[in-house]
């Protein structure tokens, strides 16, 4: 298996019409039919960063800036910010288009945290990714923190152990 990869190798963008039926009694995409969509869109990039069976582990924090009306174009682009060793953590954005009046605003943003699985569902290693640009530096350098702040949150790590978020929080680069 190789043992790093770009992630520019596994950026996915997936366009989708809302209908009718995608929406509430406002005439809104529905949160719960958008969290699909970004579960969706993530697993499949997770899945070309590691070639391998993914599930989704965890979500953190989901905004609704924007409601999304019906007959918009939304287009989700989701990006592996860093892989670890059997966890992919990858962003997740989303604009909605008004085609006729060419209007576009960025309506969500998310990370979600896939794990790379084996046939019995037994967590299994990523290759490490490798970034090109500011933007996926970045990207890259705040993982390690959130990581740290969802397994806690989880109940997966202790306080204590989380060194990188403390110095965040504390001030530090
Ligand atoms: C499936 C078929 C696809 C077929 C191809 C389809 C094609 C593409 C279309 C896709 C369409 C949509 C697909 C959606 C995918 C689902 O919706 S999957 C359904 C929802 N998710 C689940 O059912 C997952 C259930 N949970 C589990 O199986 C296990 O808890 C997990 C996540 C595998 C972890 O197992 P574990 O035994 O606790 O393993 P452990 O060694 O402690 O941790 C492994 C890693 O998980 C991380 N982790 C564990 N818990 C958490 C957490 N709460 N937060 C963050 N990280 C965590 C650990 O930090 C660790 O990371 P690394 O240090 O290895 O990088």
């Amino acid at each position: 298996m190789t043992k790093t990869k770009y992630v520019s190798e596994s950026l996915t963008t997936m366009t989708e019409m809302i209908f009718p039926n995608d929406t509430n009694t406002l005439g809104n995409l529905m949160g719960g039919n958008l969290m699909r969509m970004m579960d969706v869109v993530g697993a499949i990039c997770a899945q070309k960063h590691s070639n391998r069976i993914v599930v989704t582990a965890s979500v953190d924090n989901v905004s609704f800036k924007e409601s999304i009306p019906l007959g918009s174009v939304v287009t989700l682009q989701a990006k592996v910010t860093r892989a670890f060793s059997s966890s992919m953590e990858v962003v997740i954005d989303v604009w909605a288009e008004n085609i006729p009046a060419q209007e576009r605003v960025s309506t969500n943003k998310a990370f979600f945290t896939f794990v790379a699985v084996d046939q019995s569902g037994r967590p299994i290693d990523v290759p490490i990714s490798l970034t090109e640009t500011d933007d996926e530096k970045a990207l890259y350098e705040g993982a390690l923190r959130r990581r740290q702040l969802r397994l806690v949150l989880a109940g997966r790590m202790k306080p204590s152990e989380a060194t990188e978020l403390k110095t965040f929080l504390n001030g530090g680069e």
